[in-house]
């Protein structure tokens, strides 16, 4: 008995709502089978959850007829919200890898680029502050970095970076904005003045598509990409689109605050990209005196970390508004004396080795 003869065993069990095997749509999944034992998990949506008891007995019988005898199910109720996430990322799978992007040697397997995604369930937790500061240490240690600011919504990047000009055509092609010694292309470079920007669907997919195929990158060793908070249309594209993305996520130390960034992480998981970490921003607030103030709580980062089932890879505490800027142009990288800094050259190590491996 293999996975793939239990998947068939049970393909009858179908969600009402798709019409479709629960296990082609992702609510059928961590299915162990080893010899006459098989386990399994089931997502419930609220629709599926009084079938409960239903979907035991019919599991349970389905897996008997071949010859399981011990079948261990277990079942997580989930919302409707995450149930269409899951679905929306299982079917888009095939659907959505556009040919023309698989063909963009950025994202070939052997293009030597890392790509890293920074993600965050909601705004605001220093997702940003991350891909900066991790792209400036990587660069300090010699590495060749772009950045793709997709975060839509929120474009800070270039601002953070303290970049005034617009990425300039040149023979048809794009040239990123170089600033500290990184590569940089943001949504905002197109868009007019500071209008709030509404990118639906197609358009979206093809900003990635352009910021991939149509910038003239040049050689890189890492690709960092700063995503929209939440697990919107741009997550999925770049999960799609860039199959070897691995991701990073940003979460604050509030132990309530991480169930949409566990989203976020879960779309990870369940298109199989890998999760670097965890990084948990404004930890605490280190006094004159040395000391710690654990100003937002504690727990946040590791608490989410375990439940993805992940590395807590970075604590970073909050910068007081008067520290010494890292540079005039910029008060959001951190200076190289600072606390923040060598956590990032740390954390830049830590890049190097598990991405060498
Ligand atoms: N460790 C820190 N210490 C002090 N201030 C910080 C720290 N991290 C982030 N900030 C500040 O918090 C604000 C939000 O950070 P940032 O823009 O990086 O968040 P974000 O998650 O990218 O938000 P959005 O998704 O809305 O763009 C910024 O003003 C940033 O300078």
């Amino acid at each position: 008995m293999t996975k793939d003869d239990l998947v068939a065993a049970i393909a009858h069990i179908k969600d009402h709502e798709h019409q479709m095997p629960l296990t082609d749509i992702g609510l059928i999944r961590d299915i162990t089978v080893n010899k006459d034992h098989a386990a399994l998990s089931v997502l419930l949506a609220p629709e599926l959850a009084p079938r409960e008891e239903e979907i035991r007995e019919q599991i349970t019988a389905a897996l008997q007829k071949t010859g399981i005898t011990d079948v261990h199910i277990r079942f997580k109720h989930i919302s409707n919200e995450e149930k269409n996430d899951i679905i929306a990322i299982k079917l888009n799978k095939s659907v959505r890898r556009a040919p023309t992007l698989m063909n963009s040697p950025l994202v070939a397997g052997d293009s030597g680029v890392t790509f890293i995604a920074i993600a965050s369930g909601k705004g605001g937790v220093g997702k940003s502050t991350v891909t900066v500061n991790l792209a400036a240490a990587l660069a300090k240690q010699g590495k060749r970095v772009g950045i793709i600011d997709a975060d839509i919504y929120g474009y800070s990047i270039p601002e953070m970076l303290g970049i005034k000009e617009l990425s300039q055509k040149q023979d048809n092609r794009i040239a990123p904005v170089e600033s500290h010694g990184i590569k940089v292309i943001s949504t905002g470079f197109f868009v007019q003045g500071n209008k709030p920007v509404v990118w639906r669907g197609p358009m979206l997919g093809k900003m990635l598509g352009t910021f991939l195929n149509e910038v003239e990158w040049g050689p890189l060793d890492y690709m960092i990409l700063d995503l929209p908070p939440g697990t919107g249309d741009v997550a999925l594209d770049v999960h799609n689109r860039i199959p070897q993305c691995a991701e990073i996520l940003v979460t604050t130390p509030h132990p309530t605050a991480n169930h949409v960034a566990a989203r976020a992480g879960e779309m990870a998981v369940q298109t199989n990209h890998p999760i670097l970490g965890v990084i948990e921003n404004m930890s605490y607030f280190t006094d004159p005196s040395g000391e710690r103030h654990y100003l937002f709580g504690r727990g946040g980062g590791q608490k989410l970390a375990d439940q993805l089932n992940t590395k807590l890879i970075a604590e970073v505490p909050i910068q007081s508004a008067d520290a010494p800027a890292g540079t005039p142009a910029s008060s959001t990288l951190f200076s190289e004396s600072s606390e923040q800094w060598r956590i990032f050259m740390d954390l830049a190590d830590q890049m190097i080795q598990s991405t060498q491996d």
